[in-house]
Parts: structure tokens; sequence; C-alpha cells
């Protein structure tokens, strides 16, 4: 019998890391809340929310210190932040609802998988070999591998350059408004997973689709999206 749910051509599902394979938000703004009180620099959940919230480092820091941070300086600062994080995350740790389905479900399409996330080595390791998710994926691009952060699209034109997918038969899953700004400049469809922000605040980001979480999708419902049947 044919299949008839096949397409004719690779297409490929881009996953941002937090926030999206892991519903971690509040632990990033305790973290990033502790850390600014430590520096003395005012920080609140709302401007967490609007100018750090899936952004990389140099651009969260930048943004708490209010100058740019040479290189070294931000190593050492983000890992002050990101020690913080996993420290509050760790006993928390888990996939996202439905995920670990979807992504078996994906697979077995032969969809091509690959994580596009601003956030640094350390933190992808602590996630994606800490659950273990790595072993879904064809490729991940973390923000040592590119040079602007979202909302440029480097990190998910990167991605599916790594998946050999060309942007139009991508699909981004993503919780940021940088994310899904960075989705939509990369060419791709964009599904908006509402964990930071509700369902209301997403509607006319651009986003083809608005769940709350993984269960609520199919590879068929997603395939629409690049197939445009
Ligand atoms: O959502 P992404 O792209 O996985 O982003 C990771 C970044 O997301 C931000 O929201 C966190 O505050 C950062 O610390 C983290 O590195």
């Amino acid at each position: 019998m044919p299949d008839t749910h096949s397409s004719d051509f690779a297409w490929a599902c881009l996953f941002d890391m937090d926030g999206v394979l892991v519903d971690n938000t509040d632990f990033h703004v305790n973290a990033w809340l502790q850390f600014a009180q430590k520096h003395n620099r005012p920080l609140t959940k709302e401007q967490y929310v609007e100018n750090i919230n899936g952004r990389v480092s140099a651009d969260a820091m930048a943004y708490v210190f209010q100058r740019p941070i040479p290189p070294g300086e931000l190593i050492v600062l983000t890992e002050e932040k990101e020690a913080i994080y996993r420290e509050l995350y760790r006993p928390h740790l888990q996939p996202a609802p439905g995920l670990l389905d979807f992504l078996v479900a994906l697979r077995e399409q032969g969809v091509k998988l690959a994580v596009g996330t601003s956030a640094p080595e350390s933190n992808v390791r602590f996630t994606l070999d800490g659950l273990p998710l790595r072993p879904y994926f064809n490729a991940v691009v973390d923000s040592s591998m590119i040079h602007k952060g979202k909302p440029d699209p480097e990190i998910y034109l990167t991605a599916a350059e790594r998946v050999d997918v060309e942007p139009a038969h991508c699909i981004v899953f993503e919780d940021a408004f940088a994310g899904i700004e960075a989705g939509l400049r990369a060419g791709m469809s964009v599904v908006a997973i509402a964990t930071t922000h509700t369902h209301d605040e997403l509607v006319g980001t651009g986003a083809a689709l608005i769940v709350d979480d993984f269960r609520g999708l199919t590879v068929d419902a997603v395939r629409q999206l690049v197939t445009g049947k």
C-alpha cells in the first residue's frame, strides 16, 4: 500500500533547548535574579523575559551590566550564572511532557532532528547528556558555534546545514520571542511552545502553530507545515 503520509523531500525539525526540550524557564529566571543581585545589578522577571530569554550569554550579560563584556570576563560570568542555574534545576531535570514520544515518532519517519540553542556547551552537556537526549539528534548547534545569537537566524541556518535540509523544509520549535524571530528570519515554519509565554502572548508572533507541549502534536500535523498539504 502506498504511504500517503510520506513527503518526496527530506525535512527536519529543529528544537530550541531551554523552555522547549525542558520546561525550565523559572529556574533560569531565578538564577539570573540571584546572579544580578550578587553583582548589585537591578533585574526584574519582566526585564528577563523581554531582554534575556532565549538570547546568548554575550547579549544577556551586556544587558545586565549595560556594557559590552570582554571575552575572558564573559566566560567567568557565564559559568557563574549557569552554575547557579544548574544547581537550582538539577533536582527537577526532566524532558518536556510528550517530548520523547514525539522524537521517537519523528525518527521512525526518518525526519532529521537537530538542536539549536543559545546556551553554552556546559548547559548543553547538562541537559542533553543528563537526560539523556543527545542520541535522538543528528546535530547540535550551541552558542560556541555561531557568531550572532537569536534573533539572528544564524543558529537555525547552521542547524539546517548540519542536517543537510534546506531552510524551507525545516520546522523550528521555540518558546522565546527572540527564537521565534530567528526561525522566521531563517525562512522556516515555527511551532511555538507556550511555556515561557502564554498562548495569547504568542498569537501574532508569526508562529504557524501554538501548543502547550508536545502531547498536542503529531508527525502529520507538523509535516503539513512543510508540505503545505
Ligand atoms: O532557549 P535557548 O536557545 O536554549 O537558550 C538558552 C538560554 O536561554 C536563556 O533564556 C537563559 O537565560 C540562558 O541562560 C540560556 O543560555
